[in-house]
């Protein structure tokens, strides 16, 4: 579970979010979604303790991100690629994070495997694809077998069969009871992805909800989400 009430960020003058409020259920996929801009990795910063915010808490169960004992048992995250050093090989990294959390060094190959790195497990990360180097993050994210995954934009650089992949293990992951949140501004994706969707704009959530509600009313998703942003129709 989830729990974000309140959560204000100022990068100066500038206001990132303002009083965001959301939760995310267990047992579902949640989408965050909102254009560039919208406050989406703001609010991920502040929930995974990369940031600390101006107001508002941020709660992974029952507790903010610092206070958790041990974070990647808890919450596997995926922000802006992998994070591993370029000349690394990914079994290496993984078993660099893996031993720096306490998580038994057997989970490297389970996870490399899951993800589908297993055969370049001795490759180093420098030659990796965007794609591959976002299997290396969600291998890393997985490696703690967490309750909750938090992931921005885990579809950047998948190609179609990897989106499918991605998709299909996420939606495993929820049905075993599981948080999982993640971020995009692609409709199509998240249309296909989501069971709940919490929509953001200019720093504001503008709707929260199951998806068939969120959509009830419109032709697509992205009608809907112009109609919940644009109310006047200004855009189009
Ligand atoms: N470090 C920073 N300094 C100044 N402004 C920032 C900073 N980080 C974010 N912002 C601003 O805060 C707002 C929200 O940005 P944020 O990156 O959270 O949006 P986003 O929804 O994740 O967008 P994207 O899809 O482009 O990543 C934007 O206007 C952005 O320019």
């Amino acid at each position: 579970m989830i729990e974000i009430v309140g959560l204000t960020k100022r990068h100066g003058t500038k206001l990132a979010i303002g009083d965001v409020a959301f939760t995310v259920a267990p047992g579902r996929v949640t989408g965050f979604l909102g254009p560039n801009g919208a406050g989406k990795s703001s609010t991920l910063r502040i929930l995974l303790g990369l940031d600390r915010a101006d107001a508002g808490t941020a709660l992974i169960g029952g507790r903010p991100y610092r206070k958790l004992r041990d974070p990647l048992r808890t919450v596997g995250s995926l922000l802006e690629g992998s994070g591993a050093h370029r000349s690394r090989t990914a079994r290496a990294h993984l078993t660099w994070v893996a031993r720096s959390n306490g998580i038994p060094k057997s989970r490297v190959g389970q996870v490399l495997a899951e993800v589908g790195l297993a055969d370049v497990a001795g490759k180093r990360v420098g030659t990796f694809s965007l794609g591959m180097g976002q299997r290396l993050g969600l291998a890393a994210a997985l490696l703690g077998e967490p309750e909750v995954l938090v992931l921005d934009e885990p579809i950047n650089g998948l190609d179609p069969d990897g989106i499918r992949w991605i998709r299909r293990l996420l939606k495993e992951y929820a049905k075993g009871g599981r948080t999982v949140l993640l971020s995009s501004h692609l409709m199509s994706e998240m249309a296909e992805t989501a069971d709940d969707l919490v929509v953001i704009s200019a720093g504001r959530v503008v709707t929260t909800g199951p998806l068939g509600e969120v959509t009830a009313g419109h032709a697509s998703l992205e009608e809907a989400f112009f109609a919940l942003t644009d109310p006047a129709g200004r855009l189009s």
